[in-house]
Formats: C-alpha cells, sequence, structure tokens
C-alpha cells in the first residue's frame, strides 16, 4: 500500500472530526458568525505568508531540480493566494488592515512547527509535514461542495479549494511523499507518519481557535 494511503488511514479518525466541527458544518451552511470567519481568514493570511516560505526552503532542499521547481511553484501559488484573499476579503468581510493582526497561539505553533521541520528535519518528514495542508483543504472543500447552500457569504473560499488547478497541485504533493517514502528507511517513513498526524492536528485546532477565540 502507498504511503499516502497509509497516512490517511492514520489521520481518517482526524479527519471525521474535522466534518463534524461547528466551523465546518457552518461555513458549509453558510451561518458562520462573521467574527469567526474573520478570525480564521486574518490568521490564515499570515499562515499563508509563513506557509509559503516553508514550501520555499522546502525547495531548496531538494536534490532534484524539478522538485526544487515543484515546491518554488507551491510556494509562490500559496502567496498569490494570500493577496487574492486580500484583494477579496479583507473589504467584503470588513478584516483589519495586515500589519496590525497578531499571529494567535496555534497560528504561531503551525507555522513554526513548519519551519523548525523544514530547517531541522530531513526533506522526507518535512514533504510529509507540508502534506496535510493541501490534502485536508481538498477533502473539506469536496465535502463542503457536496451540499451546497444558495447565498452562502462563503463560496468564494469554499471554490478556492475545489479548482482543478489545486486538484493537481494536491496530486504532485502526495506523489512527491511517495516518492520519498519509497527510497528511505523504516524509522524516516515513521517519522513522516508521525509528522503527517502532528500537522493534521494542527489543521483541526486552527479552525477550533477560530472558532473558540482562542488567543494569547
Ligand atoms: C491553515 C491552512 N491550512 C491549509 C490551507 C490550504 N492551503 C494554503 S496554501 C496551499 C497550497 C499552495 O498553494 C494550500 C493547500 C490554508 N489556506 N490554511
Amino acid at each position: 500500500m502507498k504511503w499516502t494511503n497509509q497516512a490517511w488511514e492514520k489521520i481518517q479518525p482526524i479527519y471525521d472530526s474535522i466534518l463534524q466541527m461547528p466551523f465546518i458544518q457552518e461555513l458549509q451552511n453558510g451561518t458562520l458568525a462573521l467574527d469567526k470567519f474573520q478570525f480564521y481568514m486574518q490568521q490564515d493570511s499570515k499562515y499563508l505568508e509563513h506557509y509559503g516560505r516553508a514550501l520555499a526552503a522546502l525547495g531548496a532542499k531538494a536534490k532534484d531540480n524539478q522538485m526544487a521547481l515543484d515546491f518554488f511553484e507551491f510556494g509562490k501559488n500559496a502567496l498569490i493566494v494570500e493577496s487574492a484573499l486580500h484583494a477579496s476579503y479583507f473589504e467584503e468581510f470588513g478584516l483589519q488592515p495586515h500589519a496590525e493582526i497578531p499571529m494567535e497561539p496555534v497560528c504561531h505553533h503551525y507555522v513554526h512547527y513548519l519551519k523548525s521541520t523544514v530547517a531541522y528535519d530531513p526533506i522526507e518528514v518535512a514533504v510529509a509535514a507540508i502534506l496535510p495542508c493541501f490534502w485536508i483543504y481538498q477533502e473539506v472543500g469536496n465535502y463542503i461542495l457536496q451540499k451546497e447552500t444558495a447565498n452562502n457569504p462563503y463560496q468564494k473560499w469554499i471554490d478556492t479549494y475545489s479548482s482543478e488547478e489545486f486538484a493537481e497541485g494536491v496530486r504532485k504533493a502526495q506523489y512527491y511523499a511517495d516518492l520519498m517514502a519509497d527510497n528511505t528507511t523504516e524509522a524516516l517513513r515513521k517519522q513522516m507518519f508521525e509528522a503527517f498526524v502532528k500537522a493534521s492536528q494542527l489543521e483541526f485546532q486552527f479552525w477550533n481557535a477560530a472558532y473558540t477565540n482562542r488567543i494569547w
């Protein structure tokens, strides 16, 4: 069985609990309170600018040029998504100017976990750590789309993560995770699973922090 299939089995309970989260349920039916969405968006804009850099740094560690190029592209896309959010959502949803947003605890933990993993751990582990960000968003995006609600104020956000262009990125990230896993040791494959589970828990916590207004 592919490493990615085994990895998903390990996070299935976390993924199931993400789908049951009030944040996701209310995002899906359009009833999510504005202040919770604002919290999420503001933290996500911070997240994206750091995540984009973590992806570029991961690319810089790749031995293979095509892999480096793909990760630079992922990093570039994260920053493009961030500026697109700025151009539309920041005004539409009355968000604070970017410079005034502090990074709250869960966002802080997640971005620094990713950056330190990329900096200090083997590249195999770093690839596993960045994968839930892609994969969980695709699955959650598809889940939300199954039950579309008319006039959902959050529709544009939902559409961002269900495009074919985005799906292509997910497939590439999965491909690299499997390639790394196939060419490494059992001990590193285990560390890769741990990183994949940890980043998935942080995805859960990221939405939970927005719902419960978790601040310093
Ligand atoms: C907390 C958090 N996790 C994942 C994403 C989704 N995401 C952000 S950048 C990117 C891939 C590169 O463009 C993906 C899938 C998000 N927005 N916020």
